[in-house]
């Protein structure tokens, strides 16, 4: 997908919200475990319930993984679900990968190619060659975990070498491997202080956004500082509006928490 596409996406649903979906068997309404397929079933009537809400979807591919070749055969269905019927969302694999330069290639190709998201998240630690194979697909976007959510991001994202903090340096050094439209990073919102500098050195990148709700952070402290002349902003929740409800009207609960988020997002869109 273009940038301009879910650029208009946000002025046109009026929301910067992506759902995770980050489905859990042991969460989700008992009645569905009796169908072929729930794990599906149960993303089918989430989407339904939410799409006018939001302008993407991020499932995390750990969730499907954990059930083996049901959980990866549930991903693929959802991928071409949505891909079908709401091809206007944007979405991303959150698969955290990235390895030496042959093997990043065939991530690359497992998602873009196989599975067809728009966009995969990356670990930056091995360096260029290892981020590089995945921004040699065009209209696709490369994710960078920046600054994550966790408590465990100080161990070393705030390390200080050459003057700065180790996460500063990713920022900077990655700019120079991609153009901002295909290079996007992850920002924790529990880190959302941290946003102006970030600003500061990445100004016109796009910027995933989880950690809102269960985690802590807020729609109004990452907007504060986080927003671009693009809006650049991809807010992610996934407990949050998915496990609204574990009983028959689980859809239509996921669906009202991501309306309320949605609303609260509006302000911030011109
Ligand atoms: O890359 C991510 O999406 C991610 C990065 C990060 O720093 N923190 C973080 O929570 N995530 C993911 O975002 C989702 C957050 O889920 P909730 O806390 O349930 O909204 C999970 O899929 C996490 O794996």
């Amino acid at each position: 997908m273009d940038i301009q596409n879910l650029i208009q996406q946000i002025e046109k649903k009026r929301s910067m919200l992506c759902i995770g979906l980050d489905v859990d068997l042991e969460k989700i309404p008992k009645h569905l475990l009796n169908l072929e397929d729930p794990i599906f079933e149960f993303n089918k009537k989430i989407i339904e319930a939410t799409q006018e809400y939001c302008i993407g979807y991020k499932p995390n591919t750990a969730f499907y993984e954990a059930y083996g070749i049901k959980g990866w055969k549930a991903l693929k269905k959802t991928i071409d679900y949505l891909n079908e019927f709401y091809p206007e969302q944007f979405t991303i694999a959150d698969a955290k990968r990235g390895d030496i330069g042959n093997t990043s290639t065939m991530y690359a190709k497992a998602f873009f190619e196989d599975l067809n998201f728009d966009s995969v998240t990356v670990a930056p630690y091995m360096g260029r060659d290892s981020v590089e194979p995945f921004l040699k697909f065009d209209k696709k976007h490369t994710i960078l975990l920046g600054l994550t959510s966790n408590q465990g991001s100080e161990d070393f994202q705030f390390l200080k070498s050459n003057d700065m903090l180790l996460f500063e340096s990713v920022l900077r050094k990655s700019q120079a491997w991609a153009n901002s439209k295909q290079l996007m990073y992850v920002i924790g919102a529990t880190k959302a202080s941290h946003l102006k500098t970030i600003r500061s050195i990445i100004p016109e990148s796009f910027l995933l956004i989880p950690g809102v709700g269960a985690q802590g952070g807020s729609i109004k402290g990452v907007c504060e500082f986080g927003l671009n002349d693009n809006y650049g902003l991809i807010i992610n929740s996934s407990r949050g509006i998915i496990y609204a409800s574990n009983q028959e009207d689980f859809a239509e609960k996921a669906g009202l928490k991501a309306k309320a988020m949605q609303k609260e997002m509006e302000y911030y869109i011109k």
